[in-house]
């Protein structure tokens, strides 16, 4: 086996990893390598053409990881869940829109334990990895610029002109008692307005963290890429408890040759579904689960893979009385409180569910999850988008999505086998609490959609189907209808030990004295937003970490 060593080697070239490797790069005395499960991606118009939204799922850049049928959802599955196998990761093939959470959310990082991790340090994080590109005053769309990036890497800008029906739809929201907002970022974010997208606006191409922090300084000796490498498991250089020492990975090579590399600094980029699953075969996770599976245990980590969650995403879709001359408009998002969801006088309900300890959500994140609602955090986003298909009127759709499920998934492997694919549950409305929390939502949009000068625009609902509209009803729509939106975080927390946590507040795993997590898995608390604006600023701000700490 060829044997490569570097200071720091970082399992997966995805969103966060890329941002890690060209930070520390910078340094031309540090050496980086990354170990990237897919190809480059060159060439790949799915991944240039930010408007071809899941054109790459299913195909040879996408992991198509198969989930479990839902439990608590009348047991209906999903089928594969798309996550990007490419340089760049998912920030290759998602849906592109590129936004970013609520100060309060943020906050909640460092409450549960994680000093230093707070709105204050992610807002210039934040900053530091966007390049906006201001619209066109004629494209009708309100920005307020300091709340961007202008000098960072990932390039973000509006996509389209609004049509003339987005002043409507603002107007029904603001009608019905919601507010308007000229911007969702800078830390509040409440209300409706437009989102941009992670794109390039002078070719129209999609910013990938590939083509922001691994293209451009490819050039750089210090900065290396192995492709078509699949890492298994970490080796250790000593196991002795609680310091354990990583001496490298094994990975397995294209042509199926199990090979290894060394490094001084193991990190796990590989994603929410990636990193558990490497942590489990290299002996750091349950004790138990492990030695069922025949593998030594080197740290007992039972919250490895466990608290995995995932937003959901619910249809709700009008017949427009019209064809607009457009495929699709940009995005509306519009984000919303429980109590504005609700209405001053129904929280009762809601309240009582809330307080329900009834899933394996650890008690410092349920108590955190009462202090956003405290708090009147962004609970609910509707996302908003006008299309028009072939033939036949346009369509509205503006769908619910529940920014902090309580029901909480896991991620686990089946075997020591180092390529096989993990077991991945996501539990949604195993807690109560979501689903009625979401039948309370998509009656809100209902109200949203009767209200002028929007409810000038519409005939029939498309989904639920007409007159669905009582709380029961709309639960069944929700169990057979929500899909992700494919945020998926938590997996390996960033917490204290004893609450669930996986890794410290410096990112190192506990237990081992050179192995961290720097990816979506480690994230605390959702963000009401898309995630991938959150993972690069979390990935910016772990780079100033791990230079501090050289
Ligand atoms: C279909 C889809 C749509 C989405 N839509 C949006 C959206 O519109 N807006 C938004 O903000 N967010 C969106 N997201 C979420 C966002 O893209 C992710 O949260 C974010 O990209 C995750 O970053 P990450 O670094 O944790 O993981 P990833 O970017 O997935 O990176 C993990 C990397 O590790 C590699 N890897 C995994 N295992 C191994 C291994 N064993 N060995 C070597 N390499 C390995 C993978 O190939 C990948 O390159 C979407 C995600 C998906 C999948």
């Amino acid at each position: 086996a060829t044997v490569q060593t570097a200071d720091y080697l970082i399992v997966g070239g995805g969103t966060a990893g890329l941002v890690l490797a060209n930070r520390l790069t910078e340094n031309p005395a540090v050496s980086v390598l990354v170990l990237e499960a897919g190809g480059d991606g060159l060439g790949n118009v799915n991944i240039s053409d930010y408007t071809r939204v899941g054109a790459a799922w299913g195909t040879d850049i996408d992991w198509q990881f198969p989930t479990q049928p839902l439990y608590y959802a009348n047991n209906r599955s999903l089928g594969s869940a798309p996550r990007g196998k490419v340089l760049g990761g998912s920030s290759a093939i998602n849906g592109d829109v590129f936004d970013r959470g609520d100060a309060r959310e943020y906050n909640e990082w460092q409450a549960l334990g994680n000093p230093g991790w707070n709105f204050s340090t992610i807002f210039p994080a934040e900053k530091q990895s966007e390049k906006f590109y201001p619209p066109d005053a004629s494209d009708d769309i309100d920005y307020v610029l300091d709340r961007h990036g202008t000098d960072g890497k990932v390039a973000s800008a509006f996509s389209i002109a609004a049509p003339p029906i987005h002043n409507d739809i603002i107007a029904s929201v603001v009608n019905a008692g919601g507010v308007e907002t000229a911007d969702l970022e800078g830390g509040n974010v409440t209300g409706i307005a437009h989102v941009t997208n992670a794109k390039l606006p002078t070719n129209e191409t999609r910013s990938t963290s590939a083509t922001a922090y691994y293209f451009p300084y490819s050039y750089r000796p210090n900065f290396k890429v192995i492709l078509h490498a699949t890492a298994t498991k970490i080796v250790w250089r000593s196991t002795t408890p609680g310091n354990a020492v990583a001496g490298g990975v094994e990975y397995v090579d294209q042509n199926g040759v199990t090979q290894s590399v060394s490094a001084n600094t193991v990190v796990l980029s590989a994603g929410s579904w990636g990193s558990p699953p490497i942590l489990e075969r290299s002996g750091i996770g349950n004790a138990t689960f492990l030695a069922s599976l025949g593998i030594k245990s080197v740290v007992d980590l039972p919250g490895v893979g466990e608290n995995l969650s995932e937003q959901t995403l619910v249809p709700m879709q009008w017949q427009l009385n019209t064809s607009l001359p457009i495929p699709r408009s940009p995005f509306l998002l519009n984000m919303e409180s429980i109590q504005k969801t609700f209405g001053p006088d129904n929280l009762s309900t809601i309240e009582s569910l809330l307080d329900a300890q009834t899933t394996s959500l650890s008690n410092a994140l349920h108590e955190a999850h009462k202090r956003l609602y405290q708090a009147e955090a962004p609970w609910i986003e509707q996302f908003i988008r006008v299309s028009t298909p072939a033939s036949g009127p346009s369509v509205l759709s503006m769908y619910a999505v529940n920014l902090h499920p309580l029901s909480r998934g896991y991620v686990h492997i089946v075997s020591a086998n180092g390529t096989e694919y993990p077991e991945i549950q996501y539990n949604w409305f195993q807690n109560p609490f979501d689903l009625y929390l979401v039948a309370a939502a998509c009656q809100r949009i209902q109200k949203i959609a009767n209200t002028p000068p929007l409810s000038g625009w519409l005939t029939t609902s498309i989904a639920p189907a007409p007159g669905v509209t009582d709380i029961a009803g709309l639960e069944e729509h929700i169990k057979n209808t929500a899909i992700q939106t494919n945020h998926i975080m938590g997996s390996a927390l960033m917490a204290p030990r004893e609450d669930g946590g996986v890794v410290d507040p410096d990112l190192k795993v506990y237990g081992t004295k050179n192995v961290y997590v720097v990816d979506a898995s480690v994230i605390p608390i959702e963000p009401a937003a898309h995630l991938q604006g959150t993972v690069y600023a979390f990935a910016e701000r772990a780079a100033e970490l791990f230079k501090q700490n050289q």
